[in-house]
């Protein structure tokens, strides 16, 4: 049901296997080592050099080849309008499930292209700083909904993609924190003259609903260079999801800090099926609702099997 469509004709992507993908790094350099791995990657969501060899490095050479002829494009735009030669960050998009490891995937790109031989300066920024605060969240009776469309700042977002794409050297988000859960108060985060940007969340490739009174209103995803999806089917999320909270259980939930600190102390039971709930009444829904349906609008769609590893990679061709 969460497959994607095989018998659409003609596809806009080419699919390859991980062995056919793994072939189109050429000659690729590898600048990562096994502790830089080991930092990048997140809580529940392994990574091995395998990964990085066979599919990050094919990104790697791939996303040069964009970056360059994008940079190309602008310039012809500006040489056509006699403007004088400026340069615009290329803005990466990271789309995906709750749990499905949009953080690991993010931060190891970031590490790879700021290694290219140009030396780039890669930005990374998380979506969930744009989330409006608990505060908010209650009082509009939004708690149960927090990752859907409705819990964040649209405008905020909009707002910050726009201002990054506009040039402006100093753009700055909020913060988010996993730890209380919330946003946090007073606590930015800035974006100063990068080459790259890679923005991660849900919501990247969301769009919405035009306005119907002919008023033009852009969407975040207008501004997105390059849009990747990761995928996976549902059960292997549920069960990522749910392994990782009791996972969580054992370390982050133990700060007296969490929000989720009850759930160190309750028991296994207990822990598992407030994981269990959490999954299926906001996350499930959500990707079903609101995430899935922007699956085709990325450029690359990385699709994960059980074990966490990319077993196909789909790349927009048309
Ligand atoms: N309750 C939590 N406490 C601490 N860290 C968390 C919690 N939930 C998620 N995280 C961390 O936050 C990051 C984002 O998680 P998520 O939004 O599920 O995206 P993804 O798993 O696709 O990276 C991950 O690095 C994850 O390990
Ligand atoms: C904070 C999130 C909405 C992710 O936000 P993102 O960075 O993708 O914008 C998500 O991790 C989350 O906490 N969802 C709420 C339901 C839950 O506790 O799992």
């Amino acid at each position: 049901m969460d497959d994607l469509p095989r018998s659409q004709s003609p596809s806009p992507y080419a699919t390859f296997s991980r062995k056919d993908w793994a072939a189109l790094r050429a000659d690729t350099p590898l600048t990562l080592n096994n502790a830089d791995l080991k930092r990048l990657s997140s809580v529940n969501d392994p990574i091995d050099m395998d990964e990085v060899e066979q599919i990050y490095l094919p990104i790697s050479r791939l996303l040069a080849f964009y970056v360059a002829a994008r940079q190309q494009l602008f310039r012809a735009t500006q040489r056509f309008l006699g403007h004088k030669e400026t340069r615009v960050p290329y803005v990466i998009a990271v789309a995906g499930s709750v749990a499905v490891g949009k953080s690991t995937t993010a931060r190891v790109l970031a590490a790879l292209l700021a290694r290219w031989s140009n030396m780039p300066k890669v930005d990374l920024v998380t979506t969930d700083g744009f989330l409006l605060p608990n505060a908010v969240l209650a009082r509009e009776g939004l708690m149960g909904r927090k990752g859907f469309p409705e819990s964040y700042d649209v405008q905020a977002l909009l707002r910050f993609v726009s201002d990054i794409k506009a040039g402006k050297p100093h753009v700055t988000a909020p913060v988010y924190s996993h730890l209380v859960y919330d946003v946090v108060p007073g606590e930015t985060t800035t974006v100063e003259k990068p080459d790259i940007v890679i923005i991660e969340g849900l919501n990247v490739l969301q769009t919405g609903e035009r306005p119907k009174n002919g008023r033009v209103t852009p969407f975040v995803s207008d501004f997105i260079d390059f849009g990747i999806y990761l995928d996976a089917d549902e059960p292997q999320l549920r069960r990522w999801y749910v392994e990782r909270f009791m996972k969580l259980r054992e370390t982050a939930f133990r700060d007296p800090q969490s929000y989720f600190r009850k759930y160190a102390a309750v028991s296994t039971a207990e822990a598992f099926e407030t994981a269990e709930t959490l999954w299926a009444d906001i996350n499930l829904p959500n990707l079903r609702e609101n995430i899935r349906p922007t699956r085709p609008r990325a450029d690359l769609i990385l699709k994960k099997g059980e074990s966490h590893r990319i077993d196909e990679v789909r790349l927009r061709k048309i």
